[in-house]
């Protein structure tokens, strides 16, 4: 012990006699002895004023004491609680470990009967749990799925370094333990959300189902806003019975409403409807789609890809079908527009086997040859797909519903086969949560309200006045909802009282919040609600991560186009689409293109100019931003279908291309060797009779002769000009192949041509002068038009001209 520790020591026994002395119980401290004496050390060191006489001199260290005795007493309290709190957190660790390895064999296990699915073999190696309906099929159906835990709370390790230090000032001491008071905070913060998490998932039952959220894909025209249009407006004109209402960007269809539409399919009323009604987003297409996610799979739980029976698959069927593949959504395929098949006699709002039987054979016949023609384009795109009643196995098999959206044919069918798709092999995902889970699917200023947020809620409630994160281009948006809309009944709609204000609205549904401070919200992003446990700084991080993730995506070396999005979800597909295409990306943005943004996109223009390119989705261009662009030769590319951009970009490529291959016509020399046979013209211009026996002759090829100088007896390399002119029985042609008939050529130079019968000879060959760099503009721009032979050739001339 150091002297200066002994002193302490005898200090700290004195003030012991004296608390003693006065009654004071100091628990621990006796009996630690010396450790009491370590911890003293880190302990704030009270003020001490000036000696005022002796009974105050008494008070005054009697308080101290008391101070310091209830202070040593709240830092043993805290080491008590940190160590209890870090053995919880051990055995919490440990026990989700064991949890963790069980699900994985569970799964493992569960994985091995279902490899084949497609959707299932996708599913098997996504990080983020949600369930696809062939990760639980009907044998498995109730089992649970563990939704991701959040992430773990960082900090904390560093508080017994800080115990050794002895000699730290009062300030240090300060900052130290509010320090470890703040990662306290946090840890605990982030136990109590992890906490209610897992009792969230714990409260989940299948008593106790959600509505599906169901979205609308495919090619343009196939007739998805009809198809919207009649699944509602059926019900619609059938008065309000069903309760059917408009939200905002989703139509909500109650139980009753789906049973209603489904009876001329349930007439032995053997489906029983188990979901409490079905979510269909309203606008349809990729974006509303694309928005729906959360933590990179899908919030929308089926999707109904419309395929029109007349065309079969479009180009943007199949990108519809990719995405769905990706984000691990099942979708039923609706076979639209049966009603044009010829001679079709229309029942409305039928059930198609019904309205099928009706039909005359040539109208059979047709459907049947139009069927088995989309099975096997479904096919050559690695999908099996089976007419929705003759399919036995809907792990395996899209369903096929044929529809009409103006007679309304098939649409019963549709809405029953999603409703029990759904409620058999979704039950994982639709267990009602208590947690929040929602997207913004698009950002609108609203007269009155200012800027808004149209939001899909998909679990959980939302309640006027809750602290809420989302993602904005200046970074994460807090703020606090100022009021949740919903849409005033139809009939009161036209009384233009155009909201209802909600105190709370419970999943799942469309809503739209008008809260301060949403200007440059971002569309797709997640929106998470603070709870009065959380910690704010972990929520953001987690919020931000979804930006930072998609911008994280650029090419390591910076060459690539500059890509621009209007949601996260819409760059989230354009990335996923330019990488498939290997199109390499450098910058992203979301939101407008300005003029910083096509000046970013302008550093390619040095680096790689064919990179300087804006590949922008459903984004508009500012107008200086256009004229900038124009003036540095950036092209922009706009397109509100995705594939229309990777059209214009490779059109773009090939034009560059054939540019470059005409400003590189001078440097491509293509390889010949021409064997005097008469001299017309000894030089300025030289004009020979020439025999090809090598290669080709182009007009424009640059000739040498490969001499040895009498003298010296080194080899010499005589450029004697360019070919001009090829000349066949006086007629002008543009190139002489090896074998054909003589040629007459002149060859010009701008001076000191050499002439024949002086540096050149009759009988010395002639070769076309290649050089390293037309090579390479050969290997660039002329691949095609080089044969094999013409490569021997130059493998044959390079040493010629001394080209490594
Ligand atoms: N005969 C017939 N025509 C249909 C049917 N469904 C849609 N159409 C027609 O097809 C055209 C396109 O329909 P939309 O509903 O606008 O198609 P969409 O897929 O929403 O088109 P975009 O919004 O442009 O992508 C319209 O003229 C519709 O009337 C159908 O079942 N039968």
């Amino acid at each position: 012990m150091t002297k200066a520790q002994k002193e302490e020591k005898a200090r700290n026994e004195r003030k012991l006699q004296q608390m003693l002395a006065a009654g004071i119980k100091v628990g621990g401290l006796a009996e630690e002895g010396d450790e009491a004496g370590e911890e003293k050390k880190k302990e704030k060191k009270p003020k001490v004023e000036k000696k005022r006489g002796g009974a105050m001199q008494k008070k005054l260290e009697e308080e101290r004491a008391l101070a310091e005795a209830a202070e040593r007493a709240r830092v043993q309290a805290e080491a008590a609680a940190k160590e209890q709190a870090e053995k919880e957190r051990i055995a919490r660790e440990k026990a989700e470990k064991a949890a963790a390895e069980k699900a994985a064999a569970a799964k493992a296990a569960a994985d091995d009967d279902i490899d084949e699915d497609w959707e299932a073999a996708a599913a098997s190696d996504k990080e983020d749990v949600q369930d696809s309906w062939d990760a639980e099929s009907d044998e498995e159906g109730g089992k649970k799925t563990e939704l991701p835990s959040r992430p773990k709370q960082k900090g904390g390790e560093s508080e017994s370094e800080e115990e050794d230090s002895e000699e730290e000032s009062s300030d240090d001491e300060e900052a130290t333990a509010a320090q470890l008071a703040e990662e306290k905070r946090k840890r605990e913060a982030a136990e109590r959300r992890e906490k209610a998490h897992q009792a969230a998932l714990a409260a989940r039952s299948k008593d106790n189902l959600r509505s599906p959220i169901c979205c609308i894909l495919g090619h343009v025209d196939t007739g998805k806003t009809k198809l919207l249009d009649k699944i509602r407006q059926t019900n619609v004109q059938e008065g309000e019975a069903g309760g059917i209402t408009q939200q905002i960007g989703a139509t909500y269809f109650p139980a009753d409403a789906i049973r209603q539409k489904t009876a001329v399919v349930n007439q032995d009323g053997k489906f029983e409807l188990k979901v409490p009604g079905l979510l269909i987003i309203d606008t349809p297409g990729h974006e509303s789609f694309s928005n729906l996610r959360s933590r990179g799979s899908s919030l929308c739980n089926i999707a109904i890809l419309v395929v029109d029976i007349m065309h079969g698959l479009e180009p943007q069927t199949i990108e519809s079908m990719n995405l769905l593949k990706s984000r691990k959504t099942p979708f039923v395929v609706a076979l639209n527009k049966i009603d044009r098949l010829y001679g079709w006699k229309k029942i409305d709002n039928n059930g198609f086997q019904d309205s099928l039987a009706l039909q005359s054979k040539a109208v059979q016949n047709e459907f049947k040859n139009r069927l088995e023609q989309t099975k096997l384009a479904f096919a050559e795109q690695g999908f099996n797909s089976e007419l929705f009643y003759e399919n036995k196995n809907m792990s395996k098999y899209v369903s096929l519903i044929p529809t009409s959206a103006h007679t309304g044919e098939g649409i019963p069918d549709m809405l029953k086969l999603i409703a029990h798709l759904t409620q058999e092999r979704m039950v994982g995902s639709l267990m009602y949560l208590s947690e929040v889970e929602a997207t913004v699917l698009e950002v609108k200023a609203i007269e009155g309200f200012g800027m808004t947020i149209d939001v899909i809620l998909s679990n959980g409630i939302l309640r006027e006045g809750d602290r809420i994160m989302l993602c904005g281009v200046e970074g994460v948006i807090k703020t606090n909802i100022r009021a949740l809309l919903t849409p005033a009944p139809l009939k009161e709609l036209r009384v233009k009282s155009q909201y209802v204000h909600n105190k709370e609205v419970k999943a799942a549904l469309g809503v739209k919040i008008s809260a301060p401070g949403l200007e440059g919200a971002i569309a797709g992003s997640r929106l998470v609600v603070v709870g009065p446990d959380d910690d704010e700084d972990d929520l953001e991080e987690e919020v931000e991560a979804d930006l930072a993730s998609l911008f994280s995506r650029v090419e390591k070396s910076g060459r690539g186009v500059s890509v621009q999005a209007s949601t996260l979800g819409s760059l989230e597909a354009l990335l996923d689409f330019l990488k498939d295409c290997k199109i390499p990306v450098a910058n992203v943005g979301i939101g407008p293109v300005y003029k910083r943004d096509v000046m970013q996109c302008g550093v390619m223009l040095e680096k790689s100019p064919d990179f300087a390119v804006m590949l922008c989705f459903d984004v508009k261009v500012d107008k200086e931003a256009q004229q900038y662009a124009e003036d540095n030769g950036i092209k922009i590319f706009t397109a509100d279908i995705i594939y229309h951009l990777f059209d214009n970009f490779t059109k773009h490529q090939a034009e560059q291309l054939e540019k470059k291959k005409e400003e590189s016509k001078m440097l491509a020399v293509f390889p010949c060797v021409l064997s005097p046979v008469a001299v017309f013209n000894k030089t300025s211009p030289i004009v020979i009779g020439v025999d090809v026996v090598e290669g080709a002759l182009r007009i424009n090829t640059p000739i040498a002769a490969i001499k040895q100088n009498p003298t010296t007896g080194l080899k010499e390399i005589i450029h004697i000009g360019r070919v001009t002119s090829i000349e066949r029985e006086h007629k002008q042609i543009p190139i002489c192949k090896k074998g054909q008939p003589s040629v007459a050529v002149k060859i010009e130079m701008g001076s000191h041509q050499p002439t024949y019968g002086r540096q050149l000879e009759e009988k010395d060959m002639l070769y076309s002068s290649i050089t390293r760099a037309s090579i390479n503009c050969l290997k660039e721009f002329y691949r095609a038009d080089m044969t094999n032979d013409d490569w021997q050739l130059i493998i044959k001339l390079k040493p010629m001209f001394d080209i490594a």
